[in-house]
């Protein structure tokens, strides 16, 4: 049964990160069939994880055990049994026995590590033959489809008000068997494991020797590959980033173009890019630049009178880079000089086979005000973008983060609390987090609870749980601009009136879910486009205009409460 539950969660766990493997899988146990042998039963540790596992993983394994064993068997996950904690037990002491086993056997026969070892089943129950692995890929793709948001986005919907049921006690009564289900031969399809497991080391540890070698880069050692999580919406980028630096500066790979909305990591990335190139490839002249720190440069390197005679030293170095890593290429919008200069270095660099990273907020061709010649170079090479993470992928990244943490444990209802309200992207969500271990050390709590998130997360949670209404928006921005509610919907055309209804529709669609259909019929049967134009203008204003920022700044708080 031990081997028969090691080769489920192997199934299981294919693909998927280890932060999620440890999170949702390593704590089931497995209980064993029912005596009719109708259910293979699993024990959960909390109400969460039973839901989780029940509508998540039940079906794969019950899959599994189909593929495998031609048996149809429906899997009940139930919430801590009783027994489940003598289970869990007996198969950490086979596991440490196995690995004993394994490095004697090592030892005394000298048997190549590339053999497999003493499977654990060999140790308790040598009776039952190993089964054999299946990883089909119809099956893994339950996990692995992007569709499995809408089954995690299910679970969402069943959890209560509070946002998480308390885990319950359940009594577990039913007679169970702990054997394997009989086995069937040549049913199974055998594939070896492709499973990549990745290391998190965390932060990448520069010798002193290296140090001021490596601070030249100004790559941020704590972005690596090590802990950067893994889910669907960053796949693609990663094993692309991967590929990158095993074929750094070959043609096809060069330059990689990352792009995608703020937040989602890209910088993160692309330091991980350097930082792996820097430890393993051993090449040393890296540079990681934000693109306006790259203005900056091509103007302090203008010498004397002439805008186009740059100081060789400033220049010449970017012209001796073995990988350059230039970050939100967007800030080189109506730039022309800078733009001219990189278009010159980009050239140079990818003739002689150096690698050019780029990380925009939007891809190529949808770049403003830069140079066609440019953005066909940008799309030359490899252009991925990185979406959104999904809850699954949010909930790994808070409980990686919160894993550094020496005091503080962040538990699993809280992560998935925090996950559900904060979606739009990952430096809100380490924000979120911050803010309550903070509260957490203020009241020398060690443990962070939901209750807490709530307290903490108040103006997070009103705009989630859609507390803020359009007409309540409507409401604050008229009073604060001293007009009257009614000119909301009015046809009046007054600047000051055009305006204040313009930031409201701006703040409505910024802080309440409605479509822009949807908004356009609350603010006086107005067209979508409409809307839409009014959340472009504002949002462009925003960004130049100091005391439209502010109004909106105290508004947002005003509103959020
Ligand atoms: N997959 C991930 N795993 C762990 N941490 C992540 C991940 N993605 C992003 N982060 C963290 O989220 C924060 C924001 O990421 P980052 O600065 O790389 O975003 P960005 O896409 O470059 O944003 P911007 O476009 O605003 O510059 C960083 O602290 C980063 O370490």
């Amino acid at each position: 049964m031990i081997e028969f539950w090691q080769q489920c969660t192997n199934h299981l766990s294919k693909g998927l990160p280890p932060t999620q493997i440890k999170q949702w899988i390593l704590p089931l146990v497995p209980l064993g069939f029912n005596e009719e042998e109708t259910e293979f039963h699993i024990s959960a540790p909390s109400r969460l994880k039973q839901k989780w596992a029940q509508q998540y993983y039940a079906p794969v394994i019950q899959q599994f055990i189909k593929d495998n064993f031609n048996h149809d068997a429906r899997v009940v996950v139930l919430i801590n049994a009783p027994e489940a904690a003598d289970i869990a037990k007996t198969i950490t002491d086979s596991k440490e026995a196995s690995e004993e086993n394994t490095i004697s056997t090592v030892a005394t026969e000298q048997v190549s590590s590339s053999q497999t070892p003493k499977t654990t089943l060999d140790v308790v129950e040598t009776s039952i033959a190993p089964v054999k692995q299946v990883y089909t890929t119809k099956d893994s793709s339950l996990i692995a489809q992007p569709n499995h948001i809408e089954l995690i986005e299910g679970i969402e919907v069943e959890i209560d008000e509070s946002g998480i049921e308390e885990p319950i006690e359940q009594n577990f009564s039913q007679q169970i068997s702990t054997h394997s289900p009989k086995q069937h031969s040549g049913k199974g399809k055998h594939q070896p494991d492709t499973k990549v497991d990745f290391i998190y080391k965390g932060i990448l540890d520069v010798p002193a020797s290296l140090k001021s070698v490596y601070d030249a880069t100004r790559l941020n050692p704590n972005h690596t590959f090590a802990n950067l999580v893994v889910g669907h919406s960053n796949e693609l980028a990663h094993a692309t980033a991967a590929n990158v630096v095993t074929h750094i500066g070959q043609m096809g790979y060069n330059p990689l173009f990352l792009y995608g909305s703020t937040g989602l990591g890209k910088t993160h990335l692309m330091h991980a890019i350097g930082n792996e190139i820097f430890q393993k490839k051993e090449l040393r002249k890296i540079r990681y630049i934000h693109a306006n720190d790259y203005y900056l440069d091509v103007v302090r390197s203008v010498k004397g009178g002439g805008l186009f005679e740059y100081n060789t030293q400033i220049m010449q170095e970017y012209q001796n880079l073995d990988l350059l890593l230039i970050d939100d290429i967007q800030f080189f919008q109506n730039k022309k000089s800078t733009q001219e200069q990189f278009f010159h270095l980009f050239d140079l660099m990818v003739s002689k086979n150096k690698q050019v990273v780029i990380s925009s907020d939007t891809y190529p061709k949808e770049l403003a005000d830069i140079d066609a010649r440019l953005i066909s170079r940008f799309s030359s090479g490899l252009t991925i973008q990185i979406e959104p993470p999904e809850l699954e992928m949010r909930v790994a990244i808070l409980m990686r983060k919160a894993e550094n943490h020496p005091i503080i444990r962040l538990t699993d209802e809280a992560a998935f609390f925090i996950a559900k309200h904060i979606r739009s992207n990952i430096r809100e969500l380490e924000g979120g987090l911050q803010r309550v271990i903070a509260t957490a050390t203020f009241k020398k709590e060690h443990e962070i609870t939901v209750d807490l998130c709530k307290e903490v997360l108040k103006d997070v949670l009103r705009v989630s749980n859609g507390l803020l209404t359009v007409e309540n928006i409507q409401k604050t921005v008229a009073d604060f601009y001293k007009i009257r509610v009614a000119d909301m919907y009015s046809k009046t055309r007054k600047a000051n009136i055009v305006r204040a209804r313009h930031i409201a529709m701006y703040l409505a669609k910024e802080l309440t879910r409605k479509s822009l259909p949807d908004l356009g019929e609350a603010f006086g049967g107005r067209d979508h486009s409409t809307v839409h134009h009014a959340v472009e203008k504002i949002t462009e204003h925003r960004a130049n205009d100091r005391e439209l920022n502010h109004d909106l700044h105290v508004l947002e708080q005003t509103l959020k409460g």
